[in-house]
């Protein structure tokens, strides 16, 4: 099995890509990708860490070497957030970074599953799809906007109010990654009640925890080793699809597009990446109006990537 990361001398990419070398499985290729000139040197200090997993890195002229043969690509690069900025400001950069990356990938390995960490994540989800929908390549159940830092944080936070271990504790998020538009549906957890003042603080805090990190860094950039952690997680997962078992994850994906084209919702991972898209289950009325208000945003937020492809 081929991993690539692109982007993976930056804050995410060696977090993800450290944490890849100590549990992907036994023979895996790890290639790492980024135009910093660090890169190759990254991959050197990773391979002295004794596991089966071979790192490669590769520079900046070689983006095609890094892609070619590639199962999965796990794709942070790009500019992160600094305070008083939204995840929408980074369109202007980030859009043109993720495009071109999707078309090496179409040339290089064009039925890996893809994982977009890229911000804004509800936009450059869409700029890949139609990129690759563009090239005749696109197959909606292996591309994947990452979500799960939004779970993992949910789960953290609900564990620390409710007094329980973080591993007790599951919370759906919905929706898509950013602002309003991340939805934790608090009214699904088990086992615990909120107050309805409760479910409006948390809620907000898990909507607001990317800027909470942002501002706690202080201009030092955004989330790199939480993400770093959700990354390999969902990674993890998609070569347990690949292997044959059977893992569910939320993730950023287009479905039936009952609500918009993508969206954020349970799927259980196989051997060609999303095999089923769950339902989302009952929402509380609370939820039920979180979700009428944040749709027109998530859909604009696709709409401006699929304008983007068409326009470039
Ligand atoms: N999906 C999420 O939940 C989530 C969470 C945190 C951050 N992010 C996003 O992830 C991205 C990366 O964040 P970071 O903190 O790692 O940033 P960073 O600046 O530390 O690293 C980004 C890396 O991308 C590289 N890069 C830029 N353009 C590239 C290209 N064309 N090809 C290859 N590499 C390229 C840079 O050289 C750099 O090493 C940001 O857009 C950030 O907003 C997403
Ligand atoms: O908030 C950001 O800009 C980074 C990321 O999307 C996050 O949720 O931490």
């Amino acid at each position: 099995m081929k991993v690539a990361v692109l982007g993976a001398a930056g804050g995410i990419g060696q977090a993800l890509s450290l944490l890849l070398k100590l549990d992907l499985p036994a023979g895996t290729d790890l290639a790492l990708y980024d135009l910093a000139p660090v890169t190759p040197g990254v991959a050197v200090d990773l391979s002295h860490i004794p596991t089966a997993v071979k790192v490669t890195g590769f520079g900046k002229e070689d983006l095609s070497k890094a892609l070619l043969g590639a199962d999965i690509v796990m794709i942070p690069a790009g500019m992160p957030r600094k305070p008083g900025m939204d995840r929408s400001d980074l369109f202007n950069i980030n859009a043109g970074v993720v495009k071109t990356l999707a078309e090496a990938i179409v040339e290089n390995c064009p039925k890996a599953l893809v994982g977009i960490i890229t911000n804004p994540v509800n936009t450059t989800v869409a700029i890949a799809a139609d990129v690759f929908k563009k090239a005749g390549t696109y197959d909606p159940r292996r591309l994947f906007g990452v979500t799960t830092l939004d779970v993992i944080r949910a789960e953290t936070f609900v564990a620390e109010l409710k007094g329980k271990s973080p591993v007790d504790v599951a919370v759906p998020v919905i929706g898509g990654h950013s602002g309003t538009t991340i939805l934790p549906l608090l009214s699904q957890v088990a086992d615990v009640s909120f107050s309805d003042e409760e479910v409006k603080s948390l809620t907000h805090r898990i909507q607001n925890a990317g800027t909470e990190v942002v501002e706690a860094k202080a201009g030092g950039g955004s989330a790199t080793l939480s993400m770093g952690q959700a990354a390999a997680r969902f990674c993890l997962s998609l070569v347990k699809g690949l292997q044959g078992k059977t893992v569910t994850e939320y993730a950023y994906v287009e479905g039936n597009g009952e609500y918009a084209r993508f969206f954020a919702q349970p799927i259980v991972l196989g051997k060609n990446g999303v095999e089923h898209l769950l339902p989302i289950g009952e929402l509380s009325a609370f939820e039920q109006k979180a979700m009428t208000d944040m749709l027109g945003t998530l859909k604009a937020d696709i709409t401006l990537g699929e304008e983007f492809v068409k326009n470039n």
